[in-house]
């Protein structure tokens, strides 16, 4: 070993493993505990922590600090290798300075000595650059399978809350209405993932860096002369004082950026709704001809995100420009201030290009909190989406709903009373029994609110009162006039809201000949989007052929036949009557042919009023 080296690169393996494992485990310590004060006593950290804290506590966590350990050491581990390589790096710089002098001093020995230095700073760098490479790569693999892994448990999390208790359908209902959840739950659960990671081991890989570096720059650092005061160590405090103020200046030209990039994500996202919307809709403002509409309500959309976006962009300029222009003076402001001590001969090449280094470290991790700050209003635009469609689900799933209980046979109905969100009534206290096979019709002009009621009967309602009964264990159909249509082949179509596993193929193919579409029994397998293949009337009839196939205690048919013709319409009903006859149906119809399948019919008023009454043929 030369006895120019900086370090002893004999012992560095256990003198760098143990540094990893101290700086890992006071990491550890701190990382926790800034965790606990930064979820407490800040409101992003409340947020995160409503959005994301069961991953963190729950039954499964063990693996979850398994895998954050992981990460974090790898962190540590990198920042070890860069202070590793700075010392390579100052070995190789002053060897060659050696090799110089001895080569103008015409000194063949020294000569000898620091080319065998040289030449081992170059070895040295070779097991070095071997490592770095294996650990950056290792890094990526673990930094990867940690964010799949949380955002697998992320997206199932808020799926399933916005799933539950209809929130995703009574969300329009609370006060702060929610835009694009589609958006929250794709973009938003990557972005939170993914940022969570990298700003915080980021964070503990700056911090650890500006430990590490600043002792470095200590070390190499001499006293220097300021307004006539003799400073010790001056580059140190420079660097931190530079630091601290372009800090100071980037957080106040930055902080506009949090508001403007969460109404780019917002503003996009309506677009492409409006896209979606169109894409949708396509067949009816192909029909209308509403191109031009369209074109218009697209483009003044496209309008907002533009304006908005060029406002990101002068403010990016002024950030980013100031950032550029912190950096490129920290780029020389090392060298120039060691310099005088290079050319008195104070400390060698090398310990001035590790000194460029070790300030670059400094400032760069420094100034990490500075130039993340964009990325940090990204980020906390993703918490107060998350939050807000968290938030909103919770109040939705805490709406009022009518009461629903089992009973054994029939349906009851009690006391039941709806309203229009503006509370003008629509129904008052319905009482209602209907045994197994009982058939009812609701009649009543249009907007008297029978739609309405079989909204409150499925609890989907909020403007409602009273109770419902419906037979245990069995299912209730609600098909409403245009049946939805699951993505999927056919057959997950005709067997929803049903699993496909429950019904076997033949059966589904005898359901379908019985409503009349013998046509599509050889394409079960066949994934489209159906509900822009199907017509309307032969969309009703699949709705049809889920009754027969689910069998269910009662069936709310909404204006159910609408589309098919009134031979048809005949035949389906007489279907469902003969296939399933306990089954209880209570149907909506304006058309006085569906009457005729009925025993009773409710007569809604519109101002609360009913009438209950047998059905005349
Ligand atoms: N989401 C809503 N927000 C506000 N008002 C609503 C909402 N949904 C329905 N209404 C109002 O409630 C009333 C009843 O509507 P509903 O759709 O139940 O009528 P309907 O009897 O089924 O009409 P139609 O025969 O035309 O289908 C209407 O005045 C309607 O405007």
């Amino acid at each position: 070993m030369s006895e120019s080296s900086s370090l002893d690169w004999n012992h560095e393996l256990w003198n760098s493993l143990r540094w990893i494992l101290e700086a890992f485990g006071i990491s550890a310590v701190c990382f926790v505990l800034a965790a606990v004060l930064l979820l407490r006593y800040t409101r992003w950290g409340r947020q995160f922590w409503r959005i994301s804290g069961d991953y963190f506590t729950g039954r499964d966590s063990a693996p979850t600090w398994a895998l954050l350990a992981v990460v974090l050491f790898m962190t540590v581990f990198a920042v070890r290798m860069t202070v590793l390589l700075s010392y390579q790096g100052n070995d190789m710089y002053t060897a060659l300075q050696l090799a110089a002098q001895a080569f103008a001093q015409g000194d063949a020995t020294a000569l000898d000595a620091a080319k065998s230095a040289f030449w081992t700073s170059v070895v040295v760098f070779a097991i070095l650059a071997t490592i770095h490479v294996a650990r950056s790569l290792l890094d990526f693999y673990v930094g990867q399978a940690f964010d799949i892994r949380w955002r697998r448990w992320l997206t199932d999390h808020v799926t399933t809350d916005w799933l539950e208790g209809r929130a995703f359908y009574r969300d329009r209902f609370v006060d702060a209405t929610i835009d694009n959840p589609d958006q929250r739950i794709q973009q938003d659960v990557t972005d939170f993932v993914q940022i969570s990671r990298s700003l915080s081991m980021g964070a503990v890989g700056a911090l650890v860096s500006l430990v590490s570096f600043t002792k470095i720059l200590w070390d190499l650092s001499g006293p220097m002369t300021l307004f006539g005061t003799e400073v010790p160590r001056a580059m140190v405090f420079l660097v931190f004082a530079y630091v601290l103020f372009s800090t100071i200046v980037a957080f106040w030209l930055g902080r506009p950026l949090i508001q403007l990039n969460f109404w780019n994500e917002r503003l996009t996202a309506n677009f492409r709704y409006a896209l979606v919307r169109v894409r949708d809709g396509a067949e009816n403002v192909a029909f209308y001809r509403g191109e031009g509409v369209e074109r218009q309500g697209l483009l003044t959309r496209f309008a907002a995100v533009l304006r908005n976006y060029w406002q990101i962009v002068y403010r990016t300029l002024k950030f980013n420009g100031w950032n550029l222009g912190v950096n490129q003076v920290a780029v020389v402001f090392p060298i120039l201030i060691q310099a005088p001590r290079f050319f008195s001969g104070t400390i060698t090449l090398g310990d001035v290009t590790q000194s460029a280094t070790a300030f670059g470290q400094v400032h760069d991790s420094l100034s990490f909190f500075r130039e993340s700050y964009d990325t940090f209003a990204g980020y906390r635009a993703s918490l107060i989406r998350l939050d807000g469609l968290r938030r909103a689900n919770h109040d939705s799933r805490a709406l009022p709903s009518l009461d629903a209980a089992d009973v054994d046979g029939g349906l009851e109905l009690e006391r039941v009373g709806v309203r229009t969100p503006d509370g003008a009534s629509l129904v008052t206290d319905l009482d209602l029994t209907m045994a197994p096979g009982d058939t009812l019709v609701v009649k009543g002009q249009s907007g008297s609110g029978k739609t309405t009621l079989l909204r409150s009967l499925a609890q989907m309602w909020p403007f409602a009162e009273g109770v419902v009964r419906r037979p245990a264990g069995r299912e209730t159909l609600f098909l409403s006039q245009m049946p939805y249509l699951p993505l999927g082949d056919l057959r997950t179509a005709v067997a929803y809201p049903g699993s496909v596993e429950e019904h076997d193929d033949d059966r589904i193919r005898d359901v379908l000949r019985k409503v009349q579409l013998g046509n599509l029994v050889d394409r079960l397998d066949e994934e489209a989007d159906w509900a822009k293949i199907l017509s309307p009337g032969e969309q009703q009839r699949i709705a049809f052929s889920r009754i027969v196939l689910l069998r269910p205690a009662v069936a709310f048919l909404d204006e159910a036949t609408s589309a098919v013709d009134e031979g048809l319409e005949y035949s389906l009903y007489d279907l469902i009557r003969t296939e399933v006859p306990d089954c209880i149906l209570f149907s909506v119809s304006h058309r006085s042919t569906v009457d005729q399948h009925h025993a009773r019919q409710l007569e809604l008023s519109g101002d609360g009023s009913w009438e209950l009454s047998l059905v005349s043929v």
